[in-house]
């Protein structure tokens, strides 16, 4: 007898970059599971999806170089610049739309070589109801927020389209619609999921950070100052070389560290940022971290390290989960912002927990015991 056809869990992007290419990649990396297959994930199964059980749907972006065409060939088009882990991603029958660009578009990026910043594509932009519509007939469970930094306006029209469509949001970017409580309210009264906000990484420079914020609070060692600088080479950098762009970023990172901190750190001794567009980085991006505290007895000592990983990637390992997170969360008809995965997924979430206690939690809301999320 032929097996059952699995779950699927049917995924729009807003925004086709490198964090989506690498997650489109991803899909299709892990479609057998063998013990060597699937190295890489925290789950091969998260209550009962794979992650080949992911399909895109639908896309949107603004670069001429992507509008029109499928989403496996746009994954690889300039500017995108990540490492090509996957290089047979099949035809996803999702053509790339031409997407909203209110202020989801760096307008600084001119001067640069073509291959590094955005081109705007010359078509007409969706209403809102073109884009609810699509959702709809696209028959979309989630939709997955990939727009640049600094993309207010843009991120609230797509989170609006999402609300209205009924579509759960997993929001990668640091726009605060997740850990606003007016947005929140309005995504739990229409019963409709939304993760978010600002994607954290696997093994990334917020959560080795903030482990070690931690761990000093447990040894009883003070943290006095701490630096954590970041360099990299891909238009995410670029776009945040803008500091206009930045504001939000700068508090989503900096709180990532100062809420699991013993006490407050004043304002003049700790600095987290994207520091420096470095091109020849591409998407590899380099955190130094420096942090100052007091030992026993007041003894001085300092701690150095610097972290060396494929950007993109890194945001995939997240996302493959926050996807079916949100799913799960649409199956059993939990609405709002979805605490437990909100705080280990992401930096900026409703609510802060050490990254240990939002991991019991998740896993946890995994397997269907928490009653109230
Ligand atoms: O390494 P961190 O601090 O967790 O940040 C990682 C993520 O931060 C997001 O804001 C970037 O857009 C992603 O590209 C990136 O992967």
């Amino acid at each position: 007898m032929a097996p059952s056809p699995r779950h699927r869990i049917n995924a729009a992007i807003v925004g086709v970059g490198n964090c989506a290419s690498s997650l489109v990649q991803g899909i299709a990396h892990y479609q057998n599971g063998g013990a060597n297959e699937q190295i890489g994930l925290m789950h091969w199964d998260l209550g009962g999806y794979r992650p080949s059980d992911i399909q895109v749907v639908a896309a949107w972006d603004v670069d001429r170089r992507k509008v029109g065409r499928d989403v496996n060939e746009a994954i690889f088009a300039k500017p995108n610049c990540t490492a090509t882990f996957c290089d047979h991603v099949p035809e996803t029958g999702a053509k790339v739309r031409m997407g909203k660009i209110l202020d989801g578009y760096g307008e600084h990026m001119e001067g640069y070589p073509d291959d590094r910043t955005f081109l705007l594509a010359d078509a007409a932009e969706p209403e809102k109801d073109e884009v609810i519509q699509a959702l709809v007939d696209s028959e979309a469970d989630v939709l997955l927020n990939y727009l640049p930094v600094g993309s207010q306006k843009a991120t609230e029209f797509y989170a609006e389209c999402a609300l209205e469509a009924g579509v759960a949001l997993v929001n990668n970017m640091p726009v605060f619609i997740a850990s606003d409580p007016e947005w929140a309210r309005r995504f739990e009264e229409a019963g409709v999921p939304i993760i978010g906000d600002d994607i954290k990484a696997q093994l990334g420079a917020t959560i080795v950070h903030r482990v070690l914020t931690d761990l000093f609070k447990k040894r009883g060692v003070k943290l006095e100052r701490t630096y954590q600088l970041n360099t990299g080479g891909n238009t995410d950098f670029l776009n945040m070389a803008n500091h206009a762009r930045l504001a939000s970023k700068k508090v989503s990172k900096t709180e990532a560290v100062q809420s699991v901190a013993q006490r407050r750190l004043d304002d003049e001794n700790i600095h987290v940022g994207p520091s420096d567009y470095v091109a020849w980085q591409n998407d590899n991006k380099v955190c130094f971290l420096r942090m100052e505290g007091q030992l026993f007895g007041g003894v001085p000592m300092n701690l150095e390290l610097r972290l060396s990983v494929e950007d993109s990637p890194n945001s995939a390992g997240v996302a493959i989960d926050m996807i079916r997170c949100a799913k799960l969360a649409k199956d059993r008809g939990i609405g709002g912002a979805i605490l437990p995965a909100a705080a280990w997924f992401c930096k900026h979430p409703p609510v802060q927990m050490t990254d240990d206690e939002a991991y019991v939690a998740v896993e946890e809301f995994i397997r269907g015991e928490l009653v109230k999320h």
